[in-house]
């Protein structure tokens, strides 16, 4: 694909140290991954799926001034079925060559490819809030940053006479966790499954990337494990910083805070969380764990309205004939939706709608991660009167808060 000077193709073997000069500085990067790093990278995806624009005013020395890439990533939703799906990654315009399309050219281009292959969504990581609406993409999952005062966080229950957790050594590790984790994955919609070579950059721990933190201390536990890294916060405290903390029934839950938040002589942990962790709710002073922010962890993306709603459970039995809106793509359209024993069967129509929202807005609602009373008081979703957004609400609506786990 051309545009004037610029030409798209899918990334070749040597585009990969130009990829990792512009990634670091479109990032911000002190230096640019180091030859180890950007092998993990590039075992994660297949150079088809990554496209590259190149500015060719020197015919003799074009100009790499775009990436974007995906990952071909397994995610979890409502019920538990677990769904393939491209993972937009790595996406950036050199500051020479922004606000001329380029974002738009390649992102076109991977929908194309997207469509071609029947993908039902995507997913991102988004840098920024207000780039990717346009495309199509909600935000669906969120995640608290959460700091965690040692001297106040008391447990209400008392320990448990045997300790059920262990450090884990490095065998241990990589014999465990990846296999735990994978049972985390159903606990939670939009929770990303990780495939072996996502373990293998894990478990590699690169000094590079710790940014001057310790290397990974794990524990483990027969539901769970948590993983942790120690830092100067200043130059006489350390504090812990969990790394993930991923947890299957509510007991290993406990057990893992409980070491966490007994290690000795720091003051605080800092953790990332899902918005409903119930951490908070164990303690004896719910103001233990400040939440220190919130972030918007994950973007949805539905590109077939119809498998899409087919492939998730409800809340709530219900019909309403759904119109969606697609500025960018054609994914929108009506849609007959009927619910019976949790799950929809959904075909195209011609009645008129009862429920009109954007199609962002429906990848918002999908994992639960936001509520669709919410859009409506927004005046971002309309529906024909209140017992059917009562219904809606209550069929999309979640018992657990969507968490993806998984930064890409
Ligand atoms: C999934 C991920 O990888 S997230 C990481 C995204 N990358 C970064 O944040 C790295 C630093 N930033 C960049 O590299 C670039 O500024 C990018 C990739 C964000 C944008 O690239 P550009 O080529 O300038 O975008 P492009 O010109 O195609 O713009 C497309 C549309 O997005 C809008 N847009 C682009 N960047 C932004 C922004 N930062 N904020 C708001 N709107 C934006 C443009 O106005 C344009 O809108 P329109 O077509 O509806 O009129």
């Amino acid at each position: 694909m051309s545009n004037g000077n610029l030409t798209l193709r899918r990334a070749i073997d040597s585009d990969w140290q130009d990829i990792a000069t512009a990634d670091a500085r479109a990032f911000a990067f002190i230096e640019p991954l180091d030859d180890e790093a950007l092998a993990d990278i590039r075992s994660k995806v297949d150079d088809g799926d990554v496209v590259v624009v190149h500015d060719n005013v020197d015919p003799d020395r074009p100009v790499l001034v775009g990436i974007a890439m995906f990952y071909r990533m397994v995610m979890s939703v409502p019920g538990g079925h677990r769904a393939n799906l491209p993972g937009l990654s790595w996406v950036s315009v050199a500051s020479t060559h922004r606000r001329r399309g380029i974002l738009r050219m390649m992102i076109t281009e991977l929908f194309e490819q997207w469509k071609r292959e029947e993908s039902v969504f995507s997913i991102l990581t988004a840098s920024e809030g207000t780039i990717y609406e346009r495309f199509g993409y909600g935000p669906a999952a969120f995640e608290h940053s959460v700091r965690v005062d040692l001297r106040r966080a008391v447990f209400r229950a008392k320990a448990p006479a045997d300790s059920r957790v262990r450090f884990g050594d490095p065998d241990q590790i990589r014999e465990r966790v990846p296999e735990l984790h994978n049972r985390w994955v159903s606990t939670r919609p939009g929770a990303i499954m990780r495939a072996p070579v996502w373990w293998n950059m894990i478990f590699a721990d690169r000094p590079m990337l710790r940014n001057g933190r310790s290397g990974l201390h794990y524990l483990l536990h027969a539901d769970g494990y948590a993983s942790y890294r120690i830092h100067h916060e200043t130059e006489s405290t350390s504090i812990a910083e969990v790394y993930e903390i991923f947890a299957i029934t509510d007991e290993a839950h406990t057990d893992l805070w409980r070491v966490l938040v007994g290690l000795d002589l720091i003051p605080a942990i800092t953790a990332t969380t899902p918005v409903d962790d119930p951490l908070p709710l164990k303690l004896t002073d719910l103001r233990a764990p400040a939440v220190t922010g919130i972030r918007d962890s994950m973007w949805l993306r539905i590109l077939d309205v119809e498998k899409a709603l087919a492939l998730r459970e409800y809340g709530h039995d219900t019909q309403f004939v759904l119109e969606v809106s697609d500025g960018y793509r054609e994914s929108g359209g009506r849609f007959a939706v009927s619910i019976t024993d949790s799950r929809a069967t959904v075909a195209v129509t011609e009645a008129d709608p009862t429920v009109r929202m954007d199609i962002s807005v429906l990848g918002s609602l999908y994992l639960g991660g936001y509520r669709a009373v919410d859009f409506a008081a927004a005046e971002r979703l309309w529906t024909v009167d209140a017992p059917t957004l009562h219904a809606i609400d209550q069929a999309f609506s979640t018992d657990k808060k969507p968490h993806a786990g998984t930064f890409f």
